[in-house]
């Protein structure tokens, strides 16, 4: 914001020659370096918390006859004002006789949480009719920051020093690297996390977890009121937060924040953050830095919600905020119910007929596994047995788990020959990723993977039935009056053939970048609105405006119709929104969910996988320089820079029938990802090689 100066009236007053002068409020950088590392407090003219000033001064003309003086002043309290003219020339070595004058003043601010009120004089005015005086006012305090509150952040940050030389972002899943080096970034995204409470007046939720990373690693993120991802807005400051040098830096950080998102700090309005972890060991000393940092907020409380998946703990902040009850029984109790619901309205025969109730599930020595032997316990008609449950001791994500096996496409540790025949399935370390495999009967541990894009298909299949049993026209009096929307969102991942068959069944794809948040906010654009990844993570959204339609509708349909194919595909799409994790992916209600499918089929595993046939593709990392060299368009199709690469990859791609190519920047993981796609498995893996060769050749280390 910038104020000019002669609407100040004080400072019009006591400057004669103010016309040219602006005072700009809350900008970003300093216009002559840095000064003074006190804190002011709030000005009794403008409501604002001036901290640093920094002046600059530009005379055009004559300067040596000038003198600039800069005063602090304590003002409308009358309590112990500081009044002390300040001579920057003399005292600070405020530059004279250039045509440039500019200098770092430090303001004599003693009583720093008084209000005070600055102006500037000076004298010679004659010589300062085209003066240009800036006050440029940072890290100005805090609208709502008084001295406990910034006394509590400077004590508390001292104990989380951030790790040196180690720069952390904020990527496609929350902060994430070696746990040992974590404390400092989990501490700051509580802060966050309660800043972002107390900005939407909402509970808001805090996640320790590495998902599918190895053991040793962990992470952090946030959850937004309505369950899903952190707001991209939120990102950079979450970034800037976490790479604050020390507690003086962090205050002053948090305190711009604070003024910019006009957030009170005053405890008047108490927020809750719903905090959780997996099992990693690591998770129990990280989960007290989120408490202090959460604490170190006046009015925020950290509800501990303990041992989690992920998915878990996005559903209850969506359920809060919506008012419903969410406790872990909670949600165990709708998933289960709503399954049964599912399975119960069945098509008579096909169940029993056709579909074996034994799945066979890893659980990757996660908390997936750990959860899922409770809810197994609340379910009819389904005999799941979990394996790497983490009881046998096995090592989380190692050689078990849906990452692993999504990658490697060879059976987890503990499956083998013994599973020939039956369903088996793979949650990944916090249990929001899920695929499927078969084993086959031959001695080799490959197996034939049912990943994330036909579990999308047979999802978009069942949903697209149900839809047009309820459009049929009936010969009741309830009329049909909602055209339902319903979209595929996918990304560049998608194997071809599972984007051609939904294209086939007359669906709308659309495509976004890598990232659960892209996809979730394109799917929340339909009515119903389903999105995967291919390495498992998907759900299905559902509008509310759809949702109150279908309530309507139901109720209808069953005074009218009841027992009718129509009132049935309603219920049903009923219970699929309640069944489905609508804040994020969810292993645990999306096997529950291919499960009522599968019975309401009357498909086996293998009926299922044949519904396409995936083309032969292969996924490699390129490590190089700087990652940040490649930028990509059209949802990461298209590398932009660096300058000819694209050219050079589509040439490869033109030598192999049905290629498709791309390279991205991971978000994860410090490499660049190529994938390639053909009609062969060697013309798959060659298109791989020689683009990754590529890549090598533009951005890799033999190329600088
Ligand atoms: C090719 C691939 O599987 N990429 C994954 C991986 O992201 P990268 O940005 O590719 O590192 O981790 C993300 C978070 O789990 C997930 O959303 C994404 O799909």
């Amino acid at each position: 914001m910038k104020i000019t100066v002669n609407k100040l009236q004080k400072l019009t007053k006591v400057c004669p020659v103010a016309q040219n002068t602006t005072r700009n409020w809350g900008a970003s950088e300093p216009l002559a370096g840095r000064i003074s590392q006190r804190q002011g407090s709030r000005s009794s003219e403008t409501g604002q918390y001036p901290a640093r000033v920094t002046l600059s001064a530009e005379a055009a003309t004559d300067p040596n006859s000038k003198t600039v003086m800069l005063a602090g002043r304590g003002a409308s309290t009358g309590r112990g004002t500081s009044t002390a003219p300040f001579m920057p020339g003399a005292s600070t070595g405020f530059g004279a006789g250039l045509g440039l004058v500019s200098g770092l003043v430090s303001l004599p601010f003693h009583h720093e949480s008084r209000p005070i009120t600055v102006f500037l004089t000076w004298s010679g005015s004659s010589h300062f009719q085209s003066l240009y005086c800036r006050v440029l006012c940072r890290n100005f305090l805090l609208t709502a920051m008084n001295e406990d509150q910034r006394s509590l952040f400077l004590s508390s940050s001292s104990h989380f020093p951030p790790p040196q030389g180690v720069k952390l972002s904020y990527g496609t899943s929350g902060f994430r690297a070696d746990a040992s080096i974590l404390q400092s970034t989990v501490y700051r995204v509580g802060i966050l996390a309660a800043l972002r409470a107390l900005k939407t007046q909402s509970v808001i939720g805090l996640m320790i977890t590495a998902s599918h990373n190895k053991v040793s690693d962990n992470g952090v993120k946030v959850a937004d009121p309505s369950g899903g991802m952190l707001s991209q807005d939120w990102e950079p400051f979450a970034d800037t937060l976490a790479n604050a040098h020390d507690p003086q830096h962090l205050v002053e950080l948090i305190a711009e924040f604070v003024q910019n998102e006009n957030i009170t700090l005053d405890g008047t309005k108490p927020v809750e953050i719903l905090l959780a972890r997996d099992t990693r060991p690591s998770g129990e000393f990280l989960l007290e830095a989120a408490k202090q940092g959460i604490g170190s907020i006046i009015g925020a409380v950290a509800l501990d919600m303990g041992i989690l998946t992920t998915p878990q703990l996005h559903w209850m902040v969506r359920a809060r905020n919506g008012g419903v009850k969410a406790s872990e029984t909670d949600y165990f109790k709708q998933l289960s119910s709503s399954f049964r619901c599912l399975v119960d309205l069945s098509p008579s025969g096909t169940y029993a007929n056709n579909v074996d109730d034994k799945l066979v599930v890893d659980g990757a020595n996660g908390v997936g596994g750990e959860k899922l032997e409770i809810l197994k316990t609340m379910l009819n008609g389904l005999a799941i047995e979990v394996r790497n449950s983490g009881k046998e001791g096995g090592v989380l994500n190692e050689g078990v788990g849906a990452d692993y096996v999504q990658k490697e496409k060879v059976v987890p540790f503990s499956f083998g020959s013994q599973d020939v025949g039956i369903r088996c399935s793979s949650l990944d370390g916090d249990a929001d990723r899920l695929v499927y495999f078969i084993v086959p009967s031959t001695s080799s541990n490959k197996i034939e993977l049912v990943d994330g894009d036909k579990i999308l298909s047979l999802f978009a299949i069942f949903i697209t039935e149900q839809l047009s049993i309820l459009n049929k026209e009936i010969d009741v009096k309830a009329k049909n009056d909602y055209q339902c929307q319903l979209g595929i969102v996918q990304t560049a991942y998608a194997n071809g053939a599972s984007t051609d068959y939904l294209k086939q069944l007359g669906l709308e794809v659309t495509f976004t970048p890598t990232g659960v948040k892209y996809l979730h906010e394109k799917a929340a654009e339909y009515d119903i609105g389903i999105y995967f990844e291919a390495n498992g993570h998907g759900t299905i959204l559902f509008s509310e405006q759809f949702l109150c339609w279908l309530k309507a509708r139901t109720t209808e349909l069953s005074d009218v119709a009841k027992g009718s194919e129509q009132h049935k595909a309603a219920l049903r799409l009923l219970a699929v929104s309640e069944l489905i994790n609508q804040a994020v992916g969810d292993a645990l209600s999306g096997v529950l969910l291919v499960e009522a499918i599968l019975k309401h089929m009357g498909w086996s595993i293998e009926r299922w996988n044949e519904i396409y046939e995936d083309l032969p593709s292969r996924q490699l990392k390129v490590k190089v320089v700087d990652r940040s060299a490649v930028v990509t368009a059209n949802a990461e199709t298209v590398a932009v820079t660096p300058p000819g690469i694209q050219e050079a990859i589509n040439s490869e791609t033109a030598k192999h029938p049905r290629g498709r190519c791309f390279i991205r920047p991971s978000g994860t993981e410090d490499v660049i990802r190529v994938y390639a796609e053909a009609s062969s498995q060697d013309a798959a893996d060659n298109l791989a090689q020689s683009v990754a060769k590529l890549v090598d050749q533009f951005l890799g280390f033999g190329s600088s």
